[in-house]
């Protein structure tokens, strides 16, 4: 019986072994997940990663079998990607050619003739005018026209090699056009940008954060145009699409304030560039000078102020060249947008502006879309002019 007991014993100790054994090995532990982050904060996933996600199972069904009700889709859209600058001129390029080729190809014609008689030179003093080069410049370009037609001896078939050089010794191409969008001592770049309503100034805002967003720079922009609720929130659409933030004040809140805030959250998050909208109504010029002057110097008491970019819309001709002058009186503007070159066939308007105010064109808008900006380049705008 003992024997029996102790046979019992010894198997039963062997088989609680076994089992141990098994379920130890079961608990072994799985190689674990990779919980390597990034350092930089991806964009939200898009759309088609949702394949990669197993749906989430919020409970089990229950007995009755009533519907489960489906997680909801994320809202928050992914970032976009601006274009970066170097591709826009390729595709902008087109697009002033469209816009501004019959100006050019019209000079060509008449400047291909056999004859230039005074009738001929009359005529493309006329398209110059017109395209809005100006009086002064028309009577430049003609008169180096002339002379170098009549030194190299008749018109064909040199007409575009001349007429080109001397556009581009119009347009100047010696001009310094690069945004000063860096600040010093640590503290960022900031771009105040002014011009009347409906010129095209907060769209050139969020297009300009584009170009810097396109460029790895860190950007803030300040909703100082608060005249207008709508340019607000159109400008806080502007940064929410790449993930840009937007500093804003309610409607008739104090520009001056808004634009301190921008600054002041620029320096505190150390950012790149702050980029200012402003209002600048023009409604008398001793207003607009208390309004851009306040803003100018609340903004000065957290960093200079290194670009005033001034955004002029160049369907408007001569008239957008007087608002020019008022405003480079009021402020000391260091560069110019012209917006709207798309639709506008008077592109000579580039060479009047800086004249007119001694200061470079620096940015061309060329339509609606979110990247139709670009840096300005005077040969290659030429070059496009003629086609
Ligand atoms: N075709 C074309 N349209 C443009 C261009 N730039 C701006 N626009 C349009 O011009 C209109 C006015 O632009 P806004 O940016 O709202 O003008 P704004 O100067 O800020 O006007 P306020 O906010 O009233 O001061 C909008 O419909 C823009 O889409 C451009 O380069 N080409």
């Amino acid at each position: 019986m003992a024997v029996l007991i102790l046979v019992i014993a010894v198997v039963g100790v062997a088989l609680v072994g076994t089992v141990a054994g098994l379920l130890v090995r079961g608990r072994r532990p799985k190689p674990l997940p990779n919980t390597h982050t990034d350092v930089i904060v991806s964009p939200p996933p898009a759309a088609d990663t949702d394949t990669d996600v197993p749906p989430v199972e919020l409970s089990s069904p229950p007995a009755t079998l009533e519907p489960t009700l489906e997680p909801e889709a994320p809202t928050v859209p992914p970032l976009e990607r601006p274009e970066p600058t170097a591709s826009r001129l390729v595709r902008l390029r087109q697009r002033l050619a469209g816009s501004q080729g019959g100006f050019g190809r019209g000079l060509l014609a008449l400047l291909s003739r056999d004859r230039l008689d005074e009738d001929t030179w009359e005529s493309i003093e006329d398209v110059l005018l017109t395209a809005d080069i100006g009086v002064a410049a028309t009577q430049q370009v003609v008169e180096g026209l002339r002379t170098r037609m009549r030194v190299e001896g008749g018109a064909a078939p040199d007409a575009r090699t001349a007429l080109r050089e001397e556009l581009v010794k119009l347009v100047d191409p010696a001009m310094d056009r690069r945004l000063q969008v860096s600040g010093s001592d640590g503290k960022p770049g900031v771009v105040l940008v002014v011009g009347v309503n409906g010129s095209g100034k907060t769209t050139t805002v969020g297009k300009l954060a584009r170009i810097l967003v396109a460029e790895e720079r860190t950007v803030t922009l300040g909703a100082a145009d608060t005249f207008r609720a709508a340019a607000v929130d159109q400008l806080a659409t502007w940064g929410e699409r790449v993930g840009v933030e937007v500093v804003r004040g309610n409607e008739g809140t104090d520009p001056a304030s808004v634009a301190f805030d921008a600054v002041k959250d620029g320096v505190d998050n150390g950012v790149d560039t702050v980029i200012v909208d402003t209002a600048g109504r023009l409604q008398n010029k001793a207003g607009l000078m208390d309004e851009l002057g306040k803003v100018k110097r609340v903004i000065e008491k957290q960093a200079p102020v290194t670009e005033v970019l001034l955004v002029l819309d160049a369907t408007t001709g001569q008239n957008g060249l007087v608002q020019a002058r008022v405003f480079s009186e009021v402020v000391d503007v260091t560069g110019v947008v012209l917006t709207k070159l798309d639709g506008s066939a008077k592109g000579g308007i580039v060479v009047s502006v800086q004249r007119e105010l001694g200061v470079p064109v620096k940015l061309v808008g060329l339509g609606e879309g979110p990247d139709d900006l670009a840096p300005f380049d005077a040969e290659a705008f030429v070059d496009a002019l003629l086609g």
